[in-house]
């Protein structure tokens, strides 16, 4: 019998042919409106397996989808799953790890330079006419080379983070995370230390934990204030680990320096979001991972892990 598969994701067209080939497939590039969403509904009743990205799924979904073996989450992050009900129903979880790492560890650093050296008030500035003659004092920005870098969540992220800035940039590096890991102070002759002390010790801190009950506004405005003088706060990992409100009263009244940010407590980012108006913060729209090269590897990974669980074998990356 062949199975249902149930894709949300505008997957690359010949892995979607092949997939189409394979089984029963119902496509969904994204679930953009309410009609979209009760279609999408709809399938998953009969689906045998679901692949793709920003879909929130519930207990009323997962109640809604009786024969679902396997949902290969095309990302590494996994906090829109409720984990214990799917593995209480017996549903295998995958995600995506590795293969994203540089090219979200990059967009940090892409990140970290735009906030570095102000690039998108200096982009705006030549667009609208603004260049009349050479800068000043008050469009300079700040070194990279050499100052203190801080880790949030020294994982496969964080660690890529890391190995950028201690080998690209001469850069300190301390980092936080919840399991001890002497190892990395070796490789990036670095120190793990309490939050509190990366953030009272950063120049740069960039976020690369994952987002849990446990990291849930982990950051908030007590560890914003204490910040050096012209710190600079990068999150890539998701919005609800820094509190959104805290994050732009201190960009308003100056207690932190400059923001980059890829990811916000709320996607896409509304229209009526404060954070449009700051000047010190540089917004990019949740593009950790697409490239090209990087998409693709990460669609091939769900797309193998579906086969696997499918066909009655073990995924190559569980979550
Ligand atoms: N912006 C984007 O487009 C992208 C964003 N992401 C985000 O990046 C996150 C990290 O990905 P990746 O590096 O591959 O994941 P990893 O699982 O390798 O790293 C997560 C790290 O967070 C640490 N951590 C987890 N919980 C806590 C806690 N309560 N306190 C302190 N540290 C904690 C873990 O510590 P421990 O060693 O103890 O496990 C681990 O080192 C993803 O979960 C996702 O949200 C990922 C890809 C793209
Ligand atoms: O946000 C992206 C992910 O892969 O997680």
């Amino acid at each position: 019998m062949t199975h249902n598969v149930v894709v949300v994701h505008e997957l690359y067209p010949e892995l979607l042919a092949q997939l189409q080939a394979d089984y029963h497939v119902t496509h969904f590039q994204r679930l953009a409106s309410d009609e979209d969403r009760q279609a999408f509904r709809e399938a998953m009743r009969d689906a045998d397996a679901f692949i793709g990205s920003n879909v929130k799924f519930d207990e009323a979904l997962l109640d809604g989808a009786p024969r679902l073996k396997v949902i290969a989450s095309v990302s590494v992050g996994v906090d829109a799953y409720p984990k214990e009900a799917i593995e209480a129903r017996g549903i295998v979880l995958t995600n995506t790890p590795e293969v994203l790492t540089d090219a979200t560890a990059d967009t940090g650093f892409l990140l970290l330079m735009m906030a570095a050296r102000r690039a998108g008030e200096m982009e705006r500035k030549v667009r609208s006419g603004q260049w009349q003659a050479s800068l000043g004092r008050t469009d300079f920005g700040i070194d990279i080379t050499g100052k203190t870098l801080g880790v949030v969540g020294m994982g496969r992220i964080g660690q890529a983070v890391a190995q950028r800035g201690h080998h690209g940039f001469n850069m300190p590096v301390v980092f936080y995370n919840r399991s001890d890991r002497p190892e990395f102070e070796k490789a990036f002759d670095a120190r793990q230390v309490s939050l509190e002390t990366l953030f009272s010790e950063s120049d740069f801190i960039v976020v690369t934990v994952a987002l849990s009950e446990g990291t849930q506004g982990l950051i908030d405005r007590k560890l914003l204030a204490a910040t050096r003088e012209k710190a600079i706060l990068i999150n890539i990992s998701r919005g609800q680990v820094v509190r959104e409100e805290d994050l732009i009263s201190c960009l308003q009244d100056g207690t932190l320096y400059y923001a980059g940010l890829d990811v916000y407590e709320r996607e896409p980012l509304a229209q009526d979001s404060a954070l449009l108006a700051l000047d010190n913060a540089v917004l990019l729209p949740h593009i950790g991972s697409s490239t090209f090269e990087t998409r693709s590897a990460m669609c091939d990974l769900a797309a193998d892990n579906l086969k696997r669980v499918l066909a009655g074998s073990p995924a190559l990356t569980p979550a």
